[in-house]
């Protein structure tokens, strides 16, 4: 199925939740708000159709530097698994070069490629860890995921202010101390 026929079929179920809803797709107002949301849906499920490793290998360069590189505050949007409510919130990627450097751009891609799916946190947090470790020689991947989840909050248990942290790493960031720096420049530097 191309992208237009996927679209028209999504909006075909929508308009059948609209009807069990209680409501009239065809009065003014929602008449074209089956292949809109429907369209909206593939935009952010968009994940599934990319690959995170390949955007990441298309902007490798040799890098002799050994220093820890950090971005932070990428914010990203995803729909929890569970609900297929949104959760969203912030991801920071720290790595540790072993001769060669990523465009920073990139690292963001790769947080939207596995944000845009239908998603639990851990495992958002565990992908992009992976596919970083896989696309660049590094020494040590860090990925720490701060987010809040809407089922949590507009409806289920209801708590407005909760937020949850997942972290994932690898190589020198299995030591304490190496997290711990990680976390002190997230932290300190504005
Ligand atoms: N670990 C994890 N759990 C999640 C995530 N997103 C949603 N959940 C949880 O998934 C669980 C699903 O639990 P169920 O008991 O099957 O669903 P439910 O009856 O709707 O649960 P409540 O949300 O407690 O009302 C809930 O506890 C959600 O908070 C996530 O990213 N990671
Ligand atoms: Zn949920």
């Amino acid at each position: 199925m191309d992208k237009d026929q996927v679209i028209a079929r999504i909006a075909e179920h929508y308009e059948g939740i609209i009807r069990l809803l209680g409501d009239d797709p065809s009065r003014h107002g929602l008449e074209k708000t089956p292949v809109r949301a429907a369209k909206a849906l593939y935009y952010a499920t968009q994940g599934y159709r990319e690959n995170a490793d390949d955007i990441m290998k298309s902007a490798i360069f040799e890098y002799a530097g050994s220093q820890m590189v950090i971005v932070k505050d990428i914010e990203f949007y995803s729909f929890c698994e569970h609900h297929i409510l949104p959760f969203f919130g912030r991801v920071s990627v720290g790595y540790i070069p072993d001769g060669e450097m990523i465009g920073l751009s990139k690292l963001a891609r790769a947080v939207n490629v596995y944000a845009r799916r239908l998603q639990v946190q851990e495992r958002l947090t565990a992908e992009i860890c992976a596919s970083i470790s896989r696309s660049l020689h590094t020494k040590g991947v860090i990925v720490a995921c701060n987010a809040q989840h809407l089922c949590m909050k507009m409806r289920g248990v209801e708590k407005q202010d909760s937020s949850t942290t997942t972290i994932e790493y690898n190589g020198l960031f299995s030591t304490p101390e190496m997290r711990a720096e990680f976390f002190s420049l997230l932290r300190d530097i504005h």
